[in-house]
């Protein structure tokens, strides 16, 4: 802190002076903070100026945000050889090929020349980070040129350069097909214009638009909340688990998603400005996140490195012959085992996409195939979710439209599937909807709103009678008749009286069934039906589906993660399939997510799998890819040791040379690549029935 007045705190932060951080990142998250006004960034005197409301904590915060800068802060770090194109690989190559037929002083000074960069970053890696495969690279090409072989020299740089080409290629190729494929998108929006909420296209936000975002929904702007309190999740930008609260003031960043409450945003930022190309490189980076299995093979990969190097030591103490040293020391380990695993899993990832599922990184993929219970949301998940009003019976006074209008005026701005099929049935009839004030959703209840001040009610059996004590005692027997039936249904009230049912039909979903068979068919143990519905249209679901294990209802959001939990605490493995809301919490505690593409915008981001097809096959074809891939793994893992183990056996006999060796060692990675890859993108069973 070099400067500070009451509502102003200059800082110092050397950080700054990092080229690859990223200057907008920082101003936007210390932007953020409660009663901070303005933020200015001056990178070349590496100083912070921030002027804030003079409230006490606001300094240390700052200054304990800036030591612990996340990983999004930073730019991706630019790749070491952008410059390494195929190009590069193949004039290496030709110039190992001619090599021995230059003038010797001329292929001597262009053969170090072209091994010095390999050189170069063997002895840097030496110093950093101690024996790793670059030092055996650079021994190996080392000793070739120590011994004139400037031929073998050549070729081993070639081919280490060809080696790194693949890598990179392969990583930047999956890599941005799946960050677009993954990015989160926000089209519509809810704006205020002149009092009255309009819907509009995200693209054609401006700037000082009045942006209201509910529950479950994804900020899509960069700006400042003028109206409402919320809770919101920022894990997309910030990567923190924790909710943040917010009230009028506080700065918003879009990706963020509404976990509860309702805002009215002033758009500060919008379109591509905005902090939502941050959720990218959020998503990017957990691409690059590896899984456990990968991160052991890893660390294997490199313990076998100063084994190979002690070797070659070895051999050379008791040989004296810097050719078979040379041989033992271009074969490693790590080349295949490093490279086969994030290419198998992008591969498999690519597969995925390609069937209409989205598996988000590794550890997904790995979860996916080690799961032996799958718990299924019921609405919007084993059914259809698009749901329709079969009947609307007034109890009192109102007509059958003015019943369905008034509780289509309430749910005109949800997206729950009871919600649209209520709006859509009176669209349908072409119902003027009553204009409603203070509207307000209870998550898994139901609405509660205003009309000319009167209130109105509009949610399940549980919400209207036991949680707002109106009398529903008339409804109970129709209800239940019609609940046996396995429709759904929804109670009005007005003023505290019982006004109606709205009764709603929901189809199961035609490939359900034959889905949940395949999977018991895949070895799944158990299949879980969980609902916030009625017992009663639960059980007629269950019954029509065959393969269900155990259901639960009445589940309120927090109950469907206690019940995912406690299989949990009985040893299960299990996946949570679901599609709102109301099933994040459920989504966050499973060994996997999975979450339907309709679903709501934070259950998407809570997911680790997002189906992309409106279509449960995608879960055969997760399941069936996943537990594929594993054991692609496997198999190449011990491909990698038995094929390099032989070639090193025959180097340190003295049969190979380096040359042979080093061919022998890139042709046994390549085809350990080839397998993996054509393994895992091979057509699943369930695609294959497309
Ligand atoms: N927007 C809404 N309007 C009216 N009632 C609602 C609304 N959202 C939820 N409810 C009521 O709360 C109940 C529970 O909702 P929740 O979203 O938890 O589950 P669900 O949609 O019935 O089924 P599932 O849990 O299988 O998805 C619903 O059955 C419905 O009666
Ligand atoms: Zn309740």
């Amino acid at each position: 802190m070099v400067h500070e007045t009451p509502n102003r705190v200059r800082l110092r932060c050397t950080l700054l002076y990092r080229p690859e951080l990223d200057l907008d990142y920082v101003k936007a998250i210390l932007s953020s903070f409660k009663g901070v006004t303005q933020v200015r960034l001056n990178p070349r005197a590496a100083s912070i100026t921030v002027h804030y409301d003079g409230r006490s904590g606001v300094k240390e915060l700052l200054v304990s945000t800036l030591d612990n800068l996340p990983q999004e802060a930073y730019l991706p770090r630019v790749q070491e050889n952008d410059q390494m194109d195929l190009l590069n690989v193949t004039a290496l190559g030709a110039f190992a090929l001619v090599s021995p037929f230059l003038p010797r002083p001329l292929a001597k000074g262009l053969s170090w020349l072209a091994a010095a960069p390999t050189l170069m970053k063997g002895v840097e890696t030496l110093l950093s980070k101690g024996v790793k495969v670059e030092v055996l690279d650079a021994a190996a090409v080392g000793m070739s040129l120590a011994r004139a072989d400037y031929f073998t020299a050549n070729a081993i740089v070639a081919l280490l350069t060809l080696g790194r080409y693949l890598e990179y290629t392969s990583d930047k190729k999956s890599v941005d097909l799946l960050t677009s494929l993954l990015k989160p998108q926000v089209e519509k929006v809810w704006v205020e214009i002149d009092g009255a909420e309009v819907s509009m296209a995200a693209d054609q936000l401006e700037i000082g638009s009045l942006v209201i975002v509910g529950s479950g929904e994804m900020i899509p702007v960069d700006g400042r909340v003028e109206e409402g309190e919320a809770s919101l999740n920022q894990s997309s930008i910030t990567g923190e688990a924790a909710p943040r609260h917010v009230a009028p003031g506080d700065a918003v960043l879009s990706g963020a998603v509404v976990q509860e409450g309702r805002i009215k945003i002033k758009a500060g930022q919008v379109g591509n400005q905005t902090s939502m190309a941050r959720v990218n490189r959020f998503l990017e980076n957990s691409l690059r996140h590896k899984s456990e299995p990968e991160r052991r093979t890893e660390e294997l990969a490199d313990k076998l490195v100063p084994f190979s190097l002690g070797l070659g030591l070895a051999e050379y103490a008791f040989t004296r012959d810097f050719r078979r040293a040379a041989s033992v020391l271009t074969v490693d380990y790590s080349c295949a085992l490093k490279l086969a695993g994030p290419v198998g899993v992008r591969t498999s990832m690519y597969n995925a996409s390609q069937s209409g599922v989205m598996i988000k990184g590794a550890q997904a993929l790995e979860s996916m195939a080690g799961v032996d219970t799958i718990v299924f949301d019921k609405t919007g998940t084993l059914t259809t979710g698009d749901l329709k009003v079969t009947q609307v019976v007034p109890f009192n006074r109102l007509s059958e439209d003015r019943l369905l209008a008034m509780a289509a005026g309430a749910e005109e701005h949800y997206t729950h599937p009871v919600a649209k099929a209520v709006v859509k049935r009176a669209e349908e009839k072409g119902l003027p909807l009553p204009a409603m004030s203070q509207v307000d959703f209870i998550v898994a209840h139901g609405i509660s709103a205003y009309v000319d001040g009167i209130r109105v009610l509009v949610g399940s059996h549980h919400f209207i009678c036991e949680d707002e004590g109106v009398d529903t005692s008339q409804a109970d027997l129709m209800a239940s008749k019609f609940r046996q039936e396995g429709k759904s249904i929804l109670y009005v009230a007005r003023k505290g009286v019982l006004e109606g049912l709205v009764v709603m039909e929901d189809e199961v979903r035609p490939e359900a069934p034959m889905v949940l068979k395949n999977l018991k068919e895949q070895g799944l143990k158990k299949i879980v039906v969980l609902t916030g519905d009625h017992m009663e249209t639960a059980r007629h679901l269950a019954d029509n589906l065959g393969e269900v294990d155990q259901i639960h209802w009445e589940l309120k959001p927090e109950d469907k993660a206690e019940i995912v939990k406690g299989l949990q605490a009985q040893g299960t493995k299990l996946a949570f399939v679901g599609d709102g809301v109301n099933d994040a919490p459920a989504l966050v505690s499973a060994d996997v997510g999975i979450c339907m593409p309709l679903g709501a915008d934070l259950a998407r981001e809570s997911a680790q799998v997002l189906l992309m097809h409106d279509d449960l096959r995608g879960l055969a074809v997760a399941r069936e890819i996943a537990v594929r891939s594993q054991s692609t793994l496997n198999h190449c893992f011990r491909a990698t040791l038995a094929l390099n183990t032989a070639v090193l056996a025959l180097a340190s006999m003295g049969v190979l040379s380096p040359l042979t060796s080093a061919i022998m060692h890139n042709t046994s990675t390549i085809l350990t690549l080839g397998y993996a890859t054509t393994r895992s993108m091979a057509k699943t069973k369930m695609a294959e029935k497309n």
